[in-house]
């Protein structure tokens, strides 16, 4: 109990994912008294079932394309690589468990309270933690989001993301239903460990609400790598004929694999936290209704993270808690800016991107356009299909200011946190052109796009 309130906690955080830990780490930082409750695993889906271990099987996949690409540079013996799953599966639980590991220590270190179990709102002020009920002046929602999978007859013998992590052994032949970030990111990286891989998804192209240029390339580049794109495609009902899944599409069309995976989008995992106990208000798609300062209807309860889907990335969870607690505890109010966040896939190769589409600039006015393409260096000489770059500025006419940079090819998201800084600092085409390059490289690309490749937007400045 604090001197100021009658409860027991400050502030009481419900979920250990990205936002949470943030949030209760920095707030107990600033002095306060902090409960935190996890259910499941310390790190949240970053750490334990996403960014994390995805990222390490895109890394085991890449090592399989360059011993094959070597032997274009001289390299002998590598032209059969053989890739040992259960030494990836070994490596990659070790360092997830580590991190997560790392995640709880933390909270311990600084004095937060940690409960491990499932937390439930008993009243606007009270959690149910298992047998015992805690009481907090403050309440913040961090619960992230669940895998969401179709309706369909036969939708219990499709995986979800989370399943990925638990396979034993390479499955042999695998159909990926969606095409956003999971489905194209999973296809990727199961294709380059030598699965045979289909990727379907409802749309004409993957990745929704990408610079559509970028989406026509990475369908092509998928395509061009080796893998089965199905665009187009709703699945209707999965059965199983001995081993095999038979998946039928509502176009009539059937694909038969040993594992069908759904990466069909995620929803907000409010369900059981009893959120009427509290009265908080939910907006469509049970995702946490909140205000710019992240309160919810009930003002002393609030809401952070994939949870109240906004931007669903892990930097932008972590900016928020971070700028909460700060607004909290640390005497420095200030909000983490969804503007101009860069986000990035790691398919092979991979995207980023930063800012808005070319789609985007042309509905609020005229912009110029600069695109480079082109076959990167390193494949010129090994001649590997799917590997193109294509590099996009868009840029506002008459200010020369940069609205947003896109990427397709080797190293784009390494790239692309630079980029970032610049757009989001309102740089210009002019303060890009004015800086050296650094040669030989891609991304010296990024400073010599002299022309450009084609103006949009004039009709938007008509019609305003
Ligand atoms: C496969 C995959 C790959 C991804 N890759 C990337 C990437 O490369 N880059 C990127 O930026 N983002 C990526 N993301 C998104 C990123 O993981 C999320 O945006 C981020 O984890 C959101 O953080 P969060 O704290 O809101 O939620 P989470 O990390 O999901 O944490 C919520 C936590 O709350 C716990 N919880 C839920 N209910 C309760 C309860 N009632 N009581 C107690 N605990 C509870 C859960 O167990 C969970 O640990 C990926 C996501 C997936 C699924
Ligand atoms: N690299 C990263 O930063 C990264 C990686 C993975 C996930 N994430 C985050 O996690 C979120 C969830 O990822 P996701 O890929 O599951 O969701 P998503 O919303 O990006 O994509 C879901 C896709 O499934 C399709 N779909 C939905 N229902 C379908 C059906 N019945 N049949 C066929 N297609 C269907 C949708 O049209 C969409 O293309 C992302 O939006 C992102 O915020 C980020």
């Amino acid at each position: 109990m604090s001197a100021s309130h009658p409860y027991d906690f400050d502030l009481f955080v419900i979920g250990g994912g990205s936002a949470g830990v943030r949030l209760a780490r920095i707030s107990a930082t600033h002095g306060a008294k902090v409960g935190i409750a996890e259910a499941r695993f310390w790190g949240g889906t970053c750490v334990n079932v996403g960014c994390v271990p995805k990222k390490i099987m895109v890394q085991a996949a890449e090592y399989g394309a360059w011993a094959e690409d070597a032997a274009a540079f001289g390299w002998k013996n590598l032209d059969k690589p053989e890739h040992d799953w259960p030494t990836l599966v070994r490596v990659r639980d070790m360092e997830v468990a580590r991190l997560s590991g790392i995640y709880s220590r933390m909270l311990a270190g600084v004095g937060a309270e940690v409960f491990e179990c499932y937390a439930q709102f008993v009243g606007p002020h009270e959690v149910r933690l298992g047998e015992r009920v805690v009481s907090a002046a403050r309440i913040v929602i961090a619960v992230g989001g669940t895998p969401v999978r179709p309706e369909i007859p036969g939708a219990d013998l499709a995986l979800i993301s989370d399943d990925l992590f638990t396979l034993k052994e390479r499955p042999r032949r695998v159909l990926i239903v969606g095409g956003g970030y999971i489905g194209c990111e999973f296809s990727a990286l199961l294709h380059g460990l030598g699965s045979e891989v289909t990727l379907a998804f409802r749309q004409s192209l993957p990745l929704r609400g990408f610079d559509h240029e970028i989406r026509e390339m990475a369908a092509e580049s998928l395509a061009a790598d080796g893998i089965t794109v199905l665009p187009g495609e709703t699945p209707v009902a999965i059965t199983l004929e001995g081993e095999t899944r038979v998946t039928r599409m509502a176009s009539g069309r059937v694909v038969e694999s040993d594992i069908v995976l759904f990466a069909t989008g995620r929803k907000p995992a409010t369900r059981g936290l009893n959120l009427d106990a509290a009265g908080i208000n939910c907006r469509e798609g049970a995702a946490i209704a909140v205000d710019d300062d992240h309160a919810t209807n009930i003002p002393h309860i609030y809401a952070i993270g994939d949870v109240t889907d906004r931007v669903n990335l892990t930097p932008m969870a972590t900016a928020v808690g971070h700028a909460m607690a700060d607004s909290f505890f640390g005497l420095k109010p200030r909000r983490a800016s969804y503007e101009n966040v860069p986000k990035a896939v790691f398919t092979a190769p991979p995207i980023a991107s930063v800012g808005l589409s070319e789609e985007e600039a042309a509905l609020r006015g005229p912009a110029e356009i600069y695109t480079t393409r082109f076959t990167p260096m390193r494949h010129t000489i090994t001649r590997r299909a799917g590997r193109k770059t294509l590099m996009k500025l868009v840029v506002e006419a008459g200010t020369g200011v940069i609205l947003g940079a896109h990427m397709m090819g080797e190293d784009a998201p390494e790239m692309m946190q630079g980029v970032a800084v610049a757009v989001v600092n309102g740089l210009t085409k002019a303060q890009f052109d004015a800086t050296i390059g650094i040669h030989p490289t891609a991304a010296e690309e990024w400073v010599t796009m002299r022309v450009a490749t084609r103006r949009v937007g004039e009709g938007a400045a008509k019609a305003a």
